[in-house]
């Protein structure tokens, strides 16, 4: 089967460059996800984790003959609907700073439409729809954005290292109301997160990302020998890092001994010019 409505998350072969950048960060990418998945994307930094679920998301126009389909719709350019995405950029947006009561906030993106869906959250996330948005500390700004994301319900969620600050309690109920959810409604979850502790028993499938490529394509959880979330994804990182040294020291070497015109960053730049080594 590879017909793109026969997943409810269907890539091609996709290859992306950002604007300006000179080398792409997606290459080769193909992803079948069933309906009611949650897949948990592994992957070091830069490995191209954002990328892909920002293009999932429908952010990012990715070239004419790519075939990125949610629910066997163009992401792009046909949107379909139910798609929710979370990432952490949310929370520099000037709105959600501003001297706005929780209650308005929620309210001002049809939070009385979900009444009973966000007074769960409202429970499980601990936000007080007292809170006035600028007064508030970054896990908390989190919180509420959790709720107002997650409160209509999604067909597809696409989250981008949402729960990073969250505490651990808060962190724990959320995600056993995501697998519940998830189970209930058939809904489809694809997680990108650097924190794998007390992940164990959430995803279906879980895929590792590396330079821009999957390593492992999203495989089913739990994976054979019954090692947990976090020994798998350390060991992944740990085979990354070892390809990195590799190929940074090949690369080294390609180009020779450096002169003073190679010096790359502003940091060395910097170090050179106020040299501490005496
Ligand atoms: N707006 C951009 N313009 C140019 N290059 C970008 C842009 N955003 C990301 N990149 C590059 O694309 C590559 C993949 O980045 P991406 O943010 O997708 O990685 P990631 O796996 O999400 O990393 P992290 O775990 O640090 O969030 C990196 O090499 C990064 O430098």
């Amino acid at each position: 089967m590879s017909d793109a409505s026969s997943y409810e998350i269907f890539v091609d072969s996709l290859t992306f460059t950002h604007r300006g950048a000179t080398e792409p960060s997606l290459n080769d990418i193909s992803l079948r996800l069933p309906k009611g998945s949650r897949t948990i994307l592994v992957g070091a930094n830069g490995a191209g984790k954002s990328t892909l679920l920002q293009i999932l998301a429908g952010k990012r126009l990715v070239g004419d003959g790519e075939r990125v389909f949610i629910q066997g719709r163009d992401v792009f350019r046909d949107s379909p609907r139910g798609v929710t995405f979370l990432g952490t950029e949310w929370a520099m947006n000037p709105v959600v700073r501003g001297d706005i009561l929780v209650s308005a906030f929620l309210d001002s993106v049809g939070g009385y439409r979900y009444k009973a869906r966000r007074d769960q959250l409202l429970e499980i996330l601990d936000v007080d729809l007292d809170w006035r948005m600028h007064a508030v500390s970054d896990g908390e700004r989190r919180r509420v954005q959790l709720c107002m994301g997650l409160m209509q319900p999604w067909d597809v969620l696409l989250l981008d290292e949402v729960t990073v600050d969250l505490d651990v309690q808060v962190r724990d109920d959320l995600l056993r109301f995501l697998k519940q959810d998830s189970e209930g409604r058939g809904a489809t979850i694809v997680y990108a997160t650097h924190i794998f502790d007390g992940l164990s028993g959430f995803p279906t499938h879980v895929a590792h990302m590396a330079f821009g490529t999957f390593a492992t394509a999203p495989t089913a959880w739990p994976l054979d020998g019954g090692k947990s979330l976090y020994d798998v994804a350390l060991g992944w990182l740990r085979e990354d890092r070892e390809k990195r040294r590799v190929l940074e020291a090949a690369g080294r070497k390609a180009r020779g001994p450096r002169t003073e015109q190679d010096v790359p960053t502003d940091s060395e730049a910097f170090y050179k010019r106020y040299d501490y080594s005496h």
